[in-house]
């Protein structure tokens, strides 16, 4: 059958990865409140076409951060895609290049920014996590910059690790580490397992050990990243991070009208509403619901973008009529990458664009830039406010 839907990919993703690797991919934290919540927020929401409008012709495209986009979508930093496929950020990277999408790379990648950089002439931005050792993360934008990256992504949400059961029950580490529920899960697995050999066994955090400069300790220093998070981090880093940065600075996971205001005021230049895909904070609020009153709020001063359960072209127009410039995705392209590596982040990014061109069309809207709020349904505030998340 072919795929006709990111469902489709995900299924089909579910199937050929090990558990392991499927469970990390996929899971939320605790259980899977926030997760849910992501997807039933877009639910909630219905819309409120024209009819009898000529549309001919649409124009998906849009402009965020003065950067082009042939939909608006980027494709959104996932650490460790490693454990998917051999060579995984080059294909994502490639893949959202083709598509005309700007390219986040997760400094937990399994590649280096500079072979990325190699693998495509498209537009990449950085994802920073900030350690401990501020020296990695002034080397990674250093090396980020020398690669001609353009966008600075600082991820805030992550202090620690979210509450994830099943990465406890997976024994999940990196490196992998034998154990016999891991060797059942490669036999029941062979052709992932076959593709870990290929790529010479675990897959490692080779961008961060890069700008560790301790090549010898890759794997000990893999393992122990999420306990060298800075969790002094705090609003000062903005001032810092513009020292090292002279492109445009946007920081990802933010939840509160609050925080946004205050991104704002120290002239952060955009922000991702974001709960990290329900894998963080569990009960926290999903994005959509917050962005019509932080567009309120901060619309006029800031480039608004938001991820968390964006699956189909219609996600990418409820988000945009509600004044966010882009989303994120986050699952949604690994699911093809997994599924058929390459080629399925390709079919994955089209499915996207056309489905987000059929709800355009079918809306009686002739370009991306024209959705506002009166694509809605007029109650759509408070289709948002009624969210029941049992
Ligand atoms: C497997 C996985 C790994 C992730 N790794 C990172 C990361 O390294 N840095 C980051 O800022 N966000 C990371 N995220 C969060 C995504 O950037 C994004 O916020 C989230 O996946 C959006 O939700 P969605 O997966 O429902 O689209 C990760 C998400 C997933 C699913
Ligand atoms: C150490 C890698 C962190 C990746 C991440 O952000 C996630 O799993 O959600």
């Amino acid at each position: 059958m072919t795929p006709a839907s990111i469902a489709d990919y995900q299924r089909i993703a579910r199937k050929r990865l090990a558990r392991i690797a499927f469970d990390y991919l996929e899971g939320g934290a605790e259980d899977g409140h926030t997760l849910r919540r992501n997807r039933q927020a877009f639910e909630r929401l219905t819309f409120q076409p024209r009819v009898m409008c000529d549309v001919t012709h649409v124009d998906s495209a849009v402009t965020v951060l003065g950067r082009p986009l042939a939909m608006p979508a980027i494709v959104g930093p996932t650490g460790l895609n490693g454990l998917y496929m051999p060579r995984a950020e080059e294909d994502l990277a490639k893949a959202a290049h083709a598509a005309g999408l700007p390219f986040v790379l997760s400094s937990a990648s399994t590649s280096l920014i500079e072979d990325v950089r190699r693998a495509t002439a498209g537009d990449l931005w950085l994802q920073l996590y900030v350690q401990q050792n501020r020296a990695i993360a002034e080397s990674m934008v250093q090396r980020a910059r020398d690669a001609n990256f353009s966008v600075l992504m600082v991820t805030v949400d992550t202090p620690v690790h979210g509450v994830r059961d099943h990465d406890v029950h997976n024994g999940f580490k990196l490196p992998l580490r034998p154990s016999v529920r891991l060797m059942a899960d490669l036999l029941m697995h062979p052709r992932w397992c076959l593709r870990m050999i290929r790529q010479g066994g675990s897959p490692q955090l080779v961008n961060l050990a890069r700008s560790l400069g301790e090549r010898a300790n890759i794997n000990a220093q893999a393992a122990t990243m999420s306990r060298q998070m800075d969790m002094g981090l705090d609003w000062g880093a903005i001032a810092w991070l513009r020292k090292l940065w002279d492109g445009p600075i946007v920081v990802k996971g933010i939840l509160s009208v609050h925080d946004a205001d205050k991104a704002a005021q120290l002239g952060v230049d955009g922000i991702v509403l974001s709960n990290h895909g329900g894998r963080q904070l569990a009960f926290a609020p999903s994005p959509i619901e917050i962005l019509p009153r932080v567009m309120d709020r901060v619309g006029q001063r800031l480039t608004v973008i938001v991820d968390g359960g964006v699956r189909r072209g219609s996600d990418i127009a409820k988000a945009r009529a509600l004044g966010a410039q882009a989303v994120l995705l986050g699952r949604a392209p690994l699911y093809g990458l997994a599924a058929s590596g390459r080629a399925g982040v390709d079919d994955v990014l089209g499915i996207l664009r056309r489905e987000f061109e059929i709800t355009l069309r079918l809306l009686g809207r002739c370009q991306a830039a024209q959705l506002d709020a009166t694509a809605l349904d007029d109650g759509h505030r408070d289709q948002l406010a009624r969210l029941d998340c049992s």
